[in-house]
């Protein structure tokens, strides 16, 4: 069901190489959505019709969702989940609250000030997924780091549902309601992106486009990226656990499997110093695949070359491969899991010890589960209230203050072979450089 790589005396120098992936990967997947993208920003809204006609089986007159439909959703929302929403909401706010960021102003030398302006973007796209499942955290994970960013207009795209004449999931309507967002679309996939990047006659372009998604989606967002700001790749899901003697197997097998459920080419990768804990987690898994709901899908995830059991000597070289593979989600099971985490550089979040599971993360823990994939945590990080910011920088300075710095400015711009800059220093004094030179406050 899982295959193991034994990586017991030394690590390969390559371990990114060496180290599970999905064969289809973001590169792979951006000659078919070129052609997506490019369809919608020939032809508008009626390309994004055709293309939901065509990968998601439904005919749509329009693709934007009226104000009252989402109302009806919120208000026929069953008590239970709107309740679960309620304290995801709340507590994601706490977290992302705290985001938040303060202009700051550094005077630099007397009469010459910079500040740091914090300035949200003006529009934004989210994505929410709905293929395989359907994802209403995914509204509140976008949503409530848009708002406390203070993100003027807010616009959520989420695939249109046959089953649901051509509206996005209703339980995804009713969280936008819950929410006070009312500009929802109903389109999903790179078409969805490509919506949003160009604009069409039915909906506005966006500044940004956000949130979580599949390949697809993943793709869309790296091929636009520069027409639009994007968060992370957050692409097909991935756990890594890096696990010892002391791990439970029967809740390591059930975190791989609920990471697995996601998506036939998520990745679970377990690595671990002991092969006890290794043939355990084997052991388990047939058992709990075979006994939930999603098994097709599951197997096939953990058989995948994306996933596997990874033997390493020590938990330093553990430390290693899991840097290496940079995962979304990251859990420790080890003997002092805070100390081992604490020495993680590379993740999309980390769950410390047996009662931070992924799952927590994905609906409650107040974290945000919009986080990078394919390797991306090296160098990016989650969706958060700064994923929404612009840090402007304002430059304020007196004459007095110019004079002492334009001899420095001169040279500089003569080194550079750029003598015009140094010459609009000038410009102020006459054309010369004035005599006083500030060096220090
Ligand atoms: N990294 C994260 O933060 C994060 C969070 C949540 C979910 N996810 C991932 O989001 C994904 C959700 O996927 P999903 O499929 O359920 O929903 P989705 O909304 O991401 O994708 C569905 C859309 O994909 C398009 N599509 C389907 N097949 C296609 C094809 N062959 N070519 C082009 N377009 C196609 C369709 O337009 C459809 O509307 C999963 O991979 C899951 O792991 C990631
Ligand atoms: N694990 C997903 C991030 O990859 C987020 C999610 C939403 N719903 C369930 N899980
Ligand atoms: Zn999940």
């Amino acid at each position: 069901m899982i295959s193991r790589i034994d990586m017991r005396g030394s690590l390969p120098e390559d371990l990114r190489d060496v180290l599970p992936r999905a064969e289809l990967d973001v590169e792979a997947a951006l000659e078919k959505v070129r052609p997506i993208c490019d369809d919608v920003r020939h032809r508008g809204a009626a390309a994004v019709r055709e293309l939901t006609a065509k990968f998601d089986g439904v005919e749509i007159a329009t693709t934007r969702v009226p104000a009252e439909v989402l109302e009806q959703a919120l208000a026929e929302l069953d008590p239970k989940i709107r309740a679960a929403l309620e304290e995801s909401i709340r507590r994601a706010r706490l977290v992302h609250r705290d985001q938040r960021r303060t202009d700051a102003t550094t005077q630099v030398v007397p009469g010459g000030t910079v500040t740091e302006r914090w300035v949200p973007v003006d529009r934004v796209g989210l994505y929410v997924p709905g293929g395989r499942a359907v994802y209403p955290s995914s509204v509140v994970m976008n949503v409530v780091p848009a708002q406390e960013a203070g993100v003027g207009s807010l616009a959520v795209s989420s695939p249109a549902q046959k089953a649901f004449g051509g509206l996005p999931h209703p339980t995804i309507m009713a969280a936008c309601a819950l929410l006070g967002v009312d500009e929802v679309y109903s389109v999903g996939g790179a078409q969805a992106v490509a919506m949003f990047a160009y604009g069409t006659e039915e909906c506005a372009p966006a500044t940004m486009v956000t949130g979580p998604g599949n390949i697809w989606v993943a793709a869309a967002k790296r091929l636009l990226k520069g027409r639009i700001g994007i968060d992370s790749e957050a692409g097909p899901t991935e756990i890594a656990i890096l696990a010892d003697e002391t791990a439970d197997p029967v809740h390591v097998a059930a975190d791989l499997i609920s990471q697995a459920e996601h998506d036939t080419i998520a990745a679970a990768v377990l690595v671990t110093t002991s092969p006890e804990l290794a043939d355990a987690v084997e052991k388990e898994l047939p058992g709990q695949v075979s006994a939930t709901k999603h098994s097709e899908r599951i197997a096939e995830a953990l058989g995948g070359r994306q996933s596997g059991i990874v033997l390493v000597s020590s938990i330093d070289d553990g430390l290693k491969v899991v840097d290496a593979y940079a995962a979304e989600h990251l859990e420790i099971h080890t003997a002092d899991a805070a100390a081992v985490a604490a020495r993680v550089r590379n993740a999309g979040a980390v769950f410390v010890g047996p009662y931070a599971p992924v799952s927590l993360g994905d609906y409650l823990a107040g974290s945000n589960h919009v986080l990078p994939t394919g390797g991306c945590a090296c160098h990016s990080s989650g969706l958060s209230v700064q994923s929404f910011l612009r840090g402007i920088h304002v430059v304020d300075y007196t004459r007095d203050a110019l004079a002492g710095a334009a001899a420095h400015v001169s040279v500089l711009a003569d080194a550079e072979d750029l003598p015009a800059h140094g010459a609009a220093i000038r410009a102020r004094f006459d054309w010369q450089v004035p005599a006083t030179t500030e060096t220090s406050d």
